[in-house]
């Protein structure tokens, strides 16, 4: 594991300020979007469809605190790009869009770069403002998008209808999880270095952290991960590539379902990591399982640790909660099986004290119960 120091010279201008919003392609974004609401807690927060005006292409954000996924679906028979990707991928995580200061020095600088232009800089307006926004392309068929909302007051975009509470939340277990963490791509073989030095040319992004597969392998599956960040730390997107094992690598399980390279995991940040967990696993979202070994190992470790974990490794071990630490800090993190029929996206819950790894310490256990999970779909 390599915990980088230098960050590389500081961007002249422009700042990421943090994730603004995930935009998943989806066959049927009505009731993808109230999958997250039901399970997960989300509120309905905005809507855009024939009702609005919007011919082609229906929208249902839905929002988490500050987390907010946008679920779109097209409405015609006809073969578009979101037809052809969708086809491909199945329901996926289209866009990762970010909020940013001086959207034009970024998006000039990117360009400058040699960044593909998906969408070149573009306004939309309504009674709270204006929204400035540009579209990049990135790994896969994944693109970024560059928001600047300083000028805008409004709940989310213009040309939504806002939304009110869904019914069903008043008698579910209220879910705290705050911010997204981390939002990480998956590449094909030897596709890491390229995703991840595109951030570094084109978003003056740095490299963070980074896991090589001799630190990373069980018996049978193994990978490579390099998080890239931005300068204030404030977005990081790990990148994973599959390397070889004795078996097939779950990265390389993803790829063959997604059908090339794509967003893997979604984590998101919660201060009360029980309670969530506690309250997610009410509404029936379904965890990965961690073997009580593990915990009969983290609780003799953690006896000769500086570290004093405040919560109770029997709730956690209840929970199915995983513990990374080292002398300064830990973090506890646990990963839902997958969201859609295929093995591809997942999300992962998180929360910091003091600890700004990704789990290297936890890796060897949670590769093993993905193992198991892949070993039951016939895919190891
Ligand atoms: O690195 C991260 O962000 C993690 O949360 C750990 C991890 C890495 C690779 C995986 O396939 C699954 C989980
Ligand atoms: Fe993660």
């Amino acid at each position: 594991m390599t915990s980088y120091t230098e960050k590389g010279r500081k961007p002249a201008d422009g700042r990421f300020l943090a994730f603004d919003h995930l935009t998943f392609w989806v066959s049927n974004a009505k009731q993808a979007a109230s999958y997250y609401v039901t399970r997960f807690g989300f509120e309905p927060l905005a809507y855009k469809g024939l009702e609005t005006g919007s011919r082609k292409i229906a929208s249902h954000a839905v929002r988490l605190n500050k987390i907010v996924f946008v679920f779109q679906a097209q409405y015609e028979p006809v073969d578009t790009e979101m037809a052809k990707e969708v086809g491909c991928h199945g329901d996926f995580v289209k866009d990762v869009a970010f909020q940013v200061e001086n959207l034009d020095y970024i998006l000039d600088y990117a360009k400058k770069q040699g960044a593909v232009v998906v969408r070149d800089l573009w306004e939309e307006k309504d009674e709270h403002g204006v929204v400035r926004m540009a579209t990049l392309k990135t790994y896969g068929d994944n693109t970024h998008t560059l928001v600047d909302r300083s000028k805008y007051t409004g709940s989310f975009l213009p040309g939504y209808a806002l939304l009110t509470q869904d019914a069903i939340n008043k008698f579910l277990p209220k879910i705290e999880i705050n911010f997204v963490d981390h939002v990480v791509g998956n590449q094909p073989d030897q596709g890491m270095e390229k995703a991840a030095s595109w951030y570094e040319r084109c978003l003056q992004f740095h490299r963070f952290w980074s896991v090589d597969d001799k630190q990373v392998c069980t018996e049978y599956s193994a990978l490579r991960s390099i998080v890239m960040a931005n300068w204030e730390e404030t977005v990081k997107v790990p990148i994973n590539e599959p390397a070889p094992g004795k078996k097939k690598s779950q990265i390389q399980e993803y790829v063959e379902y997604h059908g090339g390279a794509g967003v893997q995991h979604i984590a998101i940040n919660t201060e009360d990591i029980i309670t969530a967990i506690k309250n997610l696993r009410a509404r029936g979202v379904e965890f990965l399982s961690i073997p009580s070994k593990y915990y009969t190992i983290i609780r003799e470790r953690l006896q000769h640790s500086k570290v004093r974990v405040a919560e109770s490794i029997d709730e956690l071990e209840r929970l199915n909660i995983l513990i990374d630490y080292d002398d300064n800090g830990y973090l506890l993190q646990i990963f839902t099986k997958n969201t859609q029929d295929r093995p591809t996206l997942f999300l992962e819950v998180i929360q910091r004290r003091n600890h700004n790894g990704f789990g290297a310490g936890n890796f060897k256990t949670l590769f093993e119960s993905i193992e198991l999970e892949q070993e039951k779909r016939g895919n190891l």
